[in-house]
């Protein structure tokens, strides 16, 4: 992993005829047509929000073709809009505009507005083409990658959505230049989980590369992006709709979800609440027999190296944990299903925590 790179790189989510590409490099975003190759016809919406409109929504549109209709939508910021609310009014603009079945929508921005219109597509006039330009980190290392869509409903995390695929990701690594740190470590967050659920060795090359990442080392940051998306689209194309390996990336989200449902979505960020969750995963694992203390204090390393919390919520009590995570979507049979992990870059799903196991875990965890 030692070698540099910044130039473009070219991946695919290989689906059959739903397969598409992953364009990752610097000053993508601009291109004169560069966006042209995937539209289903005339008609474009560009949909974003009111923090990356001023910063990208010019560079976007210089990446349509000419003769294209375009119209734009810009939505307010926040998880707390990742709501049905939001989603209705792409649907009032696309109709409003008159667009039909050979629409394509693009979501420009973060996960927030890249599974909102992913959700949008896949239930217009049940279903039309859209493409993701992810503008953070964790939405180009993840969200933008394998068609999960969707809101969230205050009694659970993206309790509404549907497995709608993108015709292509353009991640364009000079967006992240403007960036906050805290939403870089969010970012981060989702980068860890790939090491620990499936790379060992990209794990090592994280704990040294951190430094580099934070500080926006573009060689560095391409290698996360690159590796993260080659590693979500491998269990994608094996696994498009979570019905085995792809419940690995659900690596320290029960309890995250629990916590961002718990606390109000948008107080603690999703990489946040992943960061705090994959080491109580990790703790568990221990408990279990399976991670040594050794491995337990790599992990707690270098989630807090990416500037993550490593403590829950001061107010979250045992039982706010437990009714949040019966909510669970990989729950079968009321059985709760966690990610755990036998060694770090090897996880499994696990449906046998004895419940006195899983309690001691979230009494003992840190509160901060
Ligand atoms: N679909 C999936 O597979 C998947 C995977 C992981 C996460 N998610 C979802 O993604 C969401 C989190 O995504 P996120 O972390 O990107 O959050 P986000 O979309 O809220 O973006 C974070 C913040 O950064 C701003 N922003 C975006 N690009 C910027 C840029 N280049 N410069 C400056 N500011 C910028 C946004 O406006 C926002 O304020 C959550 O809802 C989570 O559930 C989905
Ligand atoms: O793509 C997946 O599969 C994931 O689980 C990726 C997660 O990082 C992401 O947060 C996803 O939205 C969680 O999905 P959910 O089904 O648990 O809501
Ligand atoms: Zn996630």
């Amino acid at each position: 992993m030692s070698e540099t790179l910044t130039g473009p790189r070219n991946l695919e989510v290989a689906l059959g005829e739903r397969s598409y590409p992953i364009h990752i490099g610097p000053g993508l975003l601009g291109e004169p047509g560069v966006l042209a190759p995937w539209l289903a016809g005339r008609q474009v919406m560009i949909v974003t929000n009111e923090v990356v409109a001023p910063l990208y929504l010019e560079r976007c549109r210089a990446s349509l073709p000419a003769g294209v209709e375009v119209r734009e939508l810009v939505l307010p910021d926040g998880e707390a809009t990742k709501t049905l609310a939001s989603v209705s009014r792409i649907w009032d603009a696309l109709l409003e505009a008159g667009f039909n079945r050979r629409c394509t929508l693009i979501a420009l921005g973060g996960g927030v507005i890249g599974d909102m219109v992913g959700y949008a597509a896949a239930c217009y006039q049940r279903g039309v083409a859209f493409i993701q330009v992810p503008t953070t980190l964790l939405s180009q290392v993840d969200s933008s990658v394998g068609g999960k869509t969707g809101v969230n409903h205050p009694l659970g995390k993206n309790m509404i959505g549907a497995f709608w695929q993108p015709r292509a990701v353009l991640i364009d690594t000079d967006t992240l230049a403007t960036l906050p740190p805290r939403e870089l470590s969010a970012g981060l967050a989702e980068v860890i989980k790939y090491g620990l659920i499936r790379d060992a060795d990209f794990l090592a090359w994280l704990e040294a590369e951190m430094p580099a990442l934070r500080a926006l080392e573009a060689s560095a940051l391409t290698r996360a992006i690159e590796r993260s998306c080659a590693l979500k689209a491998e269990i994608v194309a094996e696994d498009e709709t979570e019905q085995g390996v792809r419940a690995l990336l659900n690596l320290g989200h029960t309890f995250g979800h629990a916590i961002e449902a718990h606390q109000g979505y948008g107080v603690w960020l999703h990489g946040e609440a992943v960061g705090a969750g994959m080491l109580m995963a990790a703790e568990l694992s221990a408990r279990l027999g399976w991670l040594s203390e050794a491995e337990v204090a790599r992990t707690r390393a270098i989630i807090g190296a990416a500037g993550l919390p490593l403590a829950a919520p001061a107010d979250m009590s045992v039982e706010d944990f437990l009714v949040r995570m019966r909510l669970d979507k990989k729950n079968v049979d009321s059985r709760l299903r966690l990610i755990l992990l036998r060694t770090l870059g090897d996880a499994c799903l696990f449906d046998e925590t004895p419940a006195e196991l899983l309690e001691a875990l979230i009494e003992a965890f840190p509160r901060g």
